[in-house]
């Protein structure tokens, strides 16, 4: 076991640089792109499923409450919280239209849509990102994968930042590190004093 926990460290540190050395200047774009639309007055719309709902409700509550910094609130919501809505959707048309319905529901063109998904092809995250498009939003994905890079989402998002592994957890290990980069520069950047 010990073995199994040195070799589970190093390809999840792997995975995070191969993710850097591929995406720095995309992080940075986000980044920016995330402050824009926090100052003209936009809203953060996040959605995935299993781990990746869990990093949607994480990272909104980062911006709603704080991150490292006490400032004022940022609009984020994770679409993956209200069981009635998702529930509803999900029994009466689909599981397919359970983050789509919310995006045309909630959706404006001054909000990004952040889809986080680590194979790129589930369903519900790609109609929600046709939903966004529709709307005019700004679409991105968080992604992972090494044979189809981005999956699905790939072709329909303005940008895709992928973890170049085939490990489901390794990607969402390095999911979740970059959300808290994203909130620390983000957060620097609109209210750090020097
Ligand atoms: O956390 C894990 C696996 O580590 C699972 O809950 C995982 O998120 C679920 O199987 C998801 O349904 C996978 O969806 P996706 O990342 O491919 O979009
Ligand atoms: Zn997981």
């Amino acid at each position: 076991m010990k073995t199994l926990i040195s070799t589970n460290l190093v390809q999840s540190i792997m995975a995070k640089e191969a993710f850097v050395k591929e995406s720095v200047d995309d992080i940075l774009l986000l980044s920016e792109w995330i402050r824009e639309v926090f100052e003209d007055g936009g809203k953060l719309l996040i959605f995935g499923n299993g781990g990746s709902a869990a990093d949607a409700q994480h990272l909104a509550a980062e911006f709603v409450n704080r991150f490292l910094i006490n400032r004022r609130p940022l609009p984020a919501l994770a679409l993956t919280t209200d069981s009635s809505v998702l529930t509803s959707i999900a029994n009466d048309f689909s599981y397919e239209l359970v983050f789509a319905k919310q995006i045309q529901a909630l959706g404006k063109p001054e909000d990004l849509a952040l889809g986080i998904s680590t194979s790129g092809t589930s369903a519900n995250v790609v109609k929600a990102m046709e939903a966004a498009r529709t709307i005019g939003m700004k679409t991105v994905a968080l992604t992972g994968g090494t044979a189809r890079p981005g999956g699905d989402l790939a072709a329909i998002c303005d940008l895709v930042l992928n973890v170049p592994s085939d490990s489901t957890p390794h990607i969402q290990e390095t999911h979740l590190w970059v959300e808290h980069l994203l909130c620390e520069i983000v957060e620097r950047q609109m209210f750090a004093s020097s």
